[in-house]
């Protein structure tokens, strides 16, 4: 069967659900992930195939973004930071704005030259996309993470094998802080990151159906009435665990930014800041222990 048209079958199929440009971007995502053919292969070579065996996994993958399956579960990876993430329906995908996120980390580590063997710990990893993303980046540090998702660790652990980096990896939940010293012993950080579980259940209706349908509702949903646990959780733990002048990084739910700058100023952090996202949303609040 010719590449293009295999494309053509794609854009016929799936136009109308997704939109001309986006099912442009899949396939290609596809011919990447499954024959290695570049998008120049097929502008150049309007005559180039692929065998019967080849497009079984293009027609299984036509099926599965028919139902609005995320493309990065279909192929089974996807890429954070500039490095490959494996991911399964048992992680949050990884997301553009938590790359912010991480590079908000690695500056603060360039204006501080005087931290050396830094030790960070990254709360809820999922995929291990912040924590290895760290570990790559910044020289001698020693990177902790903790997801209570057993499955979540699994995956996170394939991830740093894959990035060939070494993440000390931890099962545990950070809402039980009678298991803080057991888990964590005498460490302390310099850095603590996470993106908690963020979103109410009053904004399940704005969200789009293959996140809500496909994505763990573990790594994403939290109770209207407390909507800041985590965040109220990891600040009490940052205030035992952090060294003095360490440093808190949260991501955010874009309507709760003020409400997490004053739980960080009430908590005794200084130097407390408010950043907005690449779309000028209120995305990521960070402080300064005393
Ligand atoms: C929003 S996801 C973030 C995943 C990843 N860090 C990222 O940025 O893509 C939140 C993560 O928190 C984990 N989580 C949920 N409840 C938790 C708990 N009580 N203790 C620790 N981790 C938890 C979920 O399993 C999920 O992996």
């Amino acid at each position: 069967m010719l590449v293009n048209d295999l494309k053509a079958l794609f854009h016929n199929q799936l136009d109308a659900i997704y939109g001309k440009d986006e099912v442009f971007t899949f396939f290609f995502m596809l011919t990447e992930a499954y024959s290695n053919i570049s998008r120049l292969d097929v502008a150049l070579d309007i005559n180039l195939s692929i065998t019967k065996a080849e497009q079984q996994p293009f027609f299984d993958a036509l099926e599965q973004l028919k139902k609005q399956q995320p493309i990065q579960y279909i192929i089974g990876e996807t890429e954070f930071f500039g490095l490959p993430f494996k991911v399964n329906s048992n992680t949050l995908i990884p997301r553009p704005e938590t790359e912010e996120l991480v590079q908000l980390i690695m500056d603060s580590y360039t204006n501080k030259a005087s931290v050396n063997n830094a030790s960070i710990l990254d709360v809820g990893t999922g995929s291990g996309c912040i924590a290895i993303s760290l570990a790559k980046n910044i020289a001698k540090s020693t990177v902790h993470a903790l997801d209570v998702s057993a499955k979540a660790i699994q995956n996170a652990s394939e991830n740093a094998m894959l990035n060939q980096v070494y993440v000390n990896f931890l099962e545990s939940s950070i809402l039980e802080d009678t298991t803080w010293d057991s888990v964590f012993k005498d460490l302390k950080f310099d850095t603590i990151v996470s993106n908690p579980p963020y979103v109410r259940q009053l904004e399940k209706q704005a969200m789009s159906a293959n996140v809500l349908e496909n994505e763990p509702h573990l790594a994403l949903f939290v109770d209207d009435d407390n909507p800041l646990i985590f965040y109220k959780a990891i600040t009490n733990f940052a205030l035992k665990y952090l060294k003095p002048k360490g440093e808190l990084f949260f991501e955010i739910n874009e309507y709760l930014g003020r409400e997490t700058v004053d739980l960080l100023i009430h908590s005794g952090f200084e130097n407390v800041q408010l950043k907005q996202d690449f779309f000028g949303k209120d995305r990521m609040v960070f402080g300064r222990k005393k």
